[in-house]
């Protein structure tokens, strides 16, 4: 019987703040013994809507599966619909001035530990990955997606810009017509189409087949010398990490300015009421 070790459920002490919601860690990280690969999955309902909380425990859990030898990494989710609704809009409408500075940078953290990771990453896209969501699944270098379910960058629908780095992610995957397109359109695809452009690279039928793929797709790299394998990768993504590594404060001002311009609260929060008024029907 395949044993597993349940890694990250150490209990967090609750910060009076807002949207804090859980006491307990937001992410779980499960490495299989047999094949070392670690299952990274986020837990935080209803929707994974990333928040400074979550992404936080997502950086840690990231970081502690660098630090423990794992051969690779699985991002997926505990809620069978939705991998994750993205940037959690409450941390970006009406804002608290020291938080949303923390957020954001804790989001580049994140998408700089993801993305640059030396293990071989993959994400099993088991429900919705819109915005942030598709950004955290196209940093992964392998996607498997079950069907009926939507992904994309849509951040130009909500009236917000998804910054050069959400760019330079969609590139990394897409041919650059298409990224270019797809985000000025703020494109959600369906899991049939998102196969057929390239944003994902396989489809399952259910949530067990899509990690046993991404499991598949980590383990064509056993036989291939671990710092070679390593070192191309970030050959390939250095260029892309070291241009936010340049400009972190730049981009959090740009990202202040452009989330305080009082039209795009306004669209924000018009975009949040069509949400809960979706909910309640
Ligand atoms: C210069 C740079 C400037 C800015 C860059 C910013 C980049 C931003 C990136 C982002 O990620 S923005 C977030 C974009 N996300 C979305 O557009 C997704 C919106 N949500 C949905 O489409 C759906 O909720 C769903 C994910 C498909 C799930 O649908 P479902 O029917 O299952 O759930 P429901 O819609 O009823 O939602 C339940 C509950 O959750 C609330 N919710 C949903 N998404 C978010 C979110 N992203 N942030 C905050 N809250 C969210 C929703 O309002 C419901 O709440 P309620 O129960 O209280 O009514």
């Amino acid at each position: 019987m395949m044993r597993t070790k349940l890694l990250s459920l150490v209990p967090r002490a609750t910060v009076a703040c807002r949207h804090m919601s859980s006491a307990t860690k937001l992410t779980t990280v499960e490495v299989n013994d047999k094949t070392g690969i670690a299952t990274l999955t986020m837990n935080r309902p209803p929707v994974n809507g990333l928040n400074l909380e979550l992404l936080r425990d997502l950086q840690q859990s990231i970081e502690e599966i660098e630090g423990n030898k794992s051969c690779g990494l699985i991002l997926t989710s505990s809620n069978p619909t939705i991998f994750s609704a993205g940037l959690d809009i409450l941390e970006m409408y009406k804002p608290d001035k020291e938080r949303i500075r923390a957020f954001w940078t804790q989001l580049q953290d994140v998408w700089l530990a993801l993305y640059g990771s030396s293990v071989p990453t993959a994400a099993a896209i088991n429900g919705h990955s819109p915005a942030g969501g598709c950004l955290l699944a196209a940093s992964c270098e392998y996607r498997v997606m079950l069907p009926k379910f939507t992904i994309g960058l849509n951040e130009t629908q909500l009236g917000i810009v998804a910054p050069q780095w959400f760019m330079s992610t969609y590139l990394s995957i897409l041919p650059r017509r298409e990224a270019e397109r797809s985000l000025n359109q703020g494109r959600m695809f369906t899991t049939e189409e998102a196969l057929r452009v390239g944003l994902v690279d396989e489809i399952a039928s259910s949530k067990e087949e899509a990690l046993a793929k991404c499991a598949d797709f980590i383990a064509t790299f056993a036989k291939v010398n671990p710092l070679a394998r390593s070192l191309t990768k970030q050959q390939f993504r250095s260029a892309d990490l070291q241009q936010l590594e340049n400009e972190r404060v730049q981009d959090l001002e740009k990202f202040l300015f452009f989330i305080n311009q009082p039209a795009v609260q306004k669209g924000l929060g018009i975009y949040l009421e069509s949400l809960k008024k979706k909910s309640k029907n």
